[in-house]
């Protein structure tokens, strides 16, 4: 007997499948740009079409995290309100980035998504566009197995000791940066592989709680708002996640306060970062560990390779598209 899962009552289950619909859009449109060195070009092509999908849904929600403030992003900035039924149906927040890989995405690299998360009002951290210290892992670890405090020595330490093997055969995944430089030298001394990554730490992050990528820790910083992203899919399919932001200037630091954020040295942990139901939602733009790029096939067939999930009720739904071109 299948047993219903308590599910909330504030994210309808029918939004589930309207998610992939509105990350398909995204990647569809950015996938016409896929290698052709126009980054802002290939951005621009995904906002566009994921704020008009997300405009025919039937939602009163409002972007919380998103392309920025609204000075600085004409479309799907935070605090812009989208759905045709603002008062209507419950207040969700969203979080999304209709392009996650814009460089990837230009170069045709691998990895680049169009992501979503939704959540109930209040349940994702407002996060402001800054750096975020991350540190993942997949489900079926201790609680605690990874700490902010230790070293990434003693983190790889730890998560080797509870998946029973010896550090050298842990697997880290980190961003290809000059600021990561000091972590990389600490990790190769420790000895485990490390997977270094272009772009794509949403992916990155996802990758640690599926076997078939190997990795089995995520270390290093990245973009705050994609943090927010990769808790909400956490959320779903489990394994923790603490996130510290960074910040470099007061500048930084006064956006922060703008969003409510007090404590500006706090560790989070997943369930800060996304609480309550979410669902999360991506679309492969370009092939990758998670999912396959868009396909443009003959005859004006295109195929599109999602993933959607949920907190509350654990699912994962792995969701194949075949687009076809009216004429
Ligand atoms: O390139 P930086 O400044 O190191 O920032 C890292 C962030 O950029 C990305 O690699 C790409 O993000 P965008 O394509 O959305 O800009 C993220 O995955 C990551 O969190
Ligand atoms: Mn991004």
């Amino acid at each position: 007997m299948i047993q219903m899962v308590n599910a909330s009552k504030i994210l309808d289950r029918v939004l589930v499948l309207e998610m992939v619909r509105v990350t398909e859009a995204a990647a569809i449109a950015a996938s016409r740009l896929v290698g052709r060195g126009d980054e802002k070009a290939a951005d621009a092509a995904a906002v566009e079409a994921m704020r008009e999908a997300l405009n025919n849904l039937a939602i009163d929600g409002t972007v919380v995290i998103g392309e920025g403030e609204r000075d600085e992003a004409p479309m799907l900035y935070i605090g812009e309100k989208v759905g045709t039924a603002p008062g209507d149906a419950p207040a969700i927040d969203i979080a999304l980035d209709p392009l996650e890989g814009t460089t990837i995405t230009a170069k045709a690299g691998p990895n680049a998504l169009a992501v979503l998360a939704i959540a109930e009002k209040g349940c994702l951290l407002n996060a402001p566009d800054v750096y975020m210290d991350k540190l993942a892992v997949g489900p079926g670890y201790p609680p605690g197995v990874i700490d902010m405090a230790k070293s990434p020595a003693d983190n790889v330490r730890a998560v080797a000791a509870a998946k029973g093997v010896d550090p050298h055969e842990i697997i880290a995944c980190v961003l290809d940066r000059p600021r990561h430089e000091k972590l990389i030298a600490e990790l190769r001394e420790v000895g485990c592989g490390i997977m270094l990554i272009p772009d794509g730490d949403v992916a990155g992050v996802i990758a640690t709680t599926d076997p078939d990528t190997t990795i089995d820790i995520y270390l290093g910083s990245g973009g705050a708002p994609e943090g927010v992203l990769a808790a909400a899919a956490l959320r779903c399919v489990g394994g923790q996640l603490k996130g510290r932001l960074i910040f470099r200037n007061d500048d930084e630091r006064a956006r922060a306060r703008k969003w409510g954020i007090e404590d500006l040295d706090r560790v989070y942990d997943l369930d800060e970062l996304a609480s309550g139901d979410c669902i999360f939602a991506a679309t492969g733009v370009t092939d990758g560990s998670l999912l396959d790029g868009v396909k443009r096939l003959k005859g004006g067939l295109m195929t599109t390779d999602s993933v959607v999930m949920r907190a509350s009720s654990g699912t994962v739904r792995w969701v194949k598209g075949e687009h076809r071109a009216r004429s």
